[in-house]
């Protein structure tokens, strides 16, 4: 029996929270890469929202501008049109006010887990009891409390990204940016990851825009997707993810979990 509920119930259901406001809008942004065979449009004229809390991902095949995007919120790139802001603010360069992930493991190996996760706090001259305080907090949140005083080679892949997560967080930024973060991680830490991940945002009330190629880990994550096309780069559908299917692996074999997914890889193929 298929004890999914439809759309139209879960929204009889479901009180809807109070709007919410826009955390990051992307206005028209364009990035164009000047190449030896030319200019290459990465990203043409995108434009998107991500709500206070909320956890957006984008999806798309590989080239069509999702680190591109990431990076210019990041203050990474510079976009060549249009705009980004935080909060309001215009995103000039990369700041405080934005926790970075990636794929690659980013630790400094020379410090310690702790160390890694005060390195933000201590550059910006935080007295040492209190970026006790702040790292025991998120060690604790990513369950690497034993670990403090480890070196990172002495960690596995997915303790590793545990780090990197807490790091972030411990300088409280207004969002996390998370680019493929579990790409590397095998299957069951991944799977791992993906529940930290919803803990935490839960927990920390945290706005996230992750990346992924693994539609599975979008819709169990992601209140709204964002599906991108390449070349160029461009934003073809926007999805909203019923709740009901949000962090639920159960309902994986669902009929509307697969119709869902197929819609997703369908569009991803188009
Ligand atoms: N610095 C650069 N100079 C020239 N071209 C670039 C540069 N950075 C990215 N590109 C190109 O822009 C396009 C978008 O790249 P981007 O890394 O954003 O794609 P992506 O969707 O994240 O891909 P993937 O899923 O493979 O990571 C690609 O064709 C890439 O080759």
């Amino acid at each position: 029996m298929n004890t999914f509920p439809s759309q139209t119930e879960q929204h009889a259901a479901v009180k809807r929270p109070a709007a919410r406001a826009s955390k990051i809008i992307v206005d028209s942004l364009s990035k164009t890469y000047t190449t030896k065979s030319g200019s290459f449009t990465a990203l043409d004229q995108v434009s998107a929202h991500i709500l206070e809390n909320e956890f957006v991902t984008l999806v798309g095949p590989s080239g069509c501008g999702k680190s591109t995007m990431l990076r210019v919120l990041a203050g990474l790139e510079e976009a060549s049109s249009g705009s980004a802001s935080i909060a309001g603010r215009r995103i000039t360069g990369p700041g405080a006010d934005r926790g970075v992930v990636f794929q690659s493991y980013t630790l400094f190996p020379w410090l310690s887990v702790r160390d890694n996760i005060e390195f933000g706090l201590e550059l910006k001259g935080t007295p040492k009891l209190q970026r006790l305080e702040v790292s025991d907090k998120y060690l604790e949140l990513v369950g690497l409390t034993k670990f403090a005083d480890a070196y990172p080679k002495q960690l596995s892949g997915g303790m590793k990204q545990r780090v990197a997560i807490a790091r972030a967080l411990a300088n409280s930024p207004e969002m996390l940016l998370m680019d493929e973060p579990f790409a590397a991680l095998d299957a069951q830490t991944r799977s791992d990851m993906q529940e930290l991940l919803m803990n935490i945002q839960k927990h920390e009330h945290a706005t996230i825009l992750f990346i992924t190629h693994d539609i599975d880990e979008a819709i169990f994550l992601s209140e709204r997707l964002y599906v991108m096309k390449s070349r160029p780069g461009r934003i073809v559908r926007e999805i909203e993810i019923p709740a009901a299917m949000r962090q639920n692996k159960e309902l994986r074999d669902s009929e509307p979990f697969i119709q869902l997914k197929r819609e997703i890889v369908d569009l991803l193929h188009a």
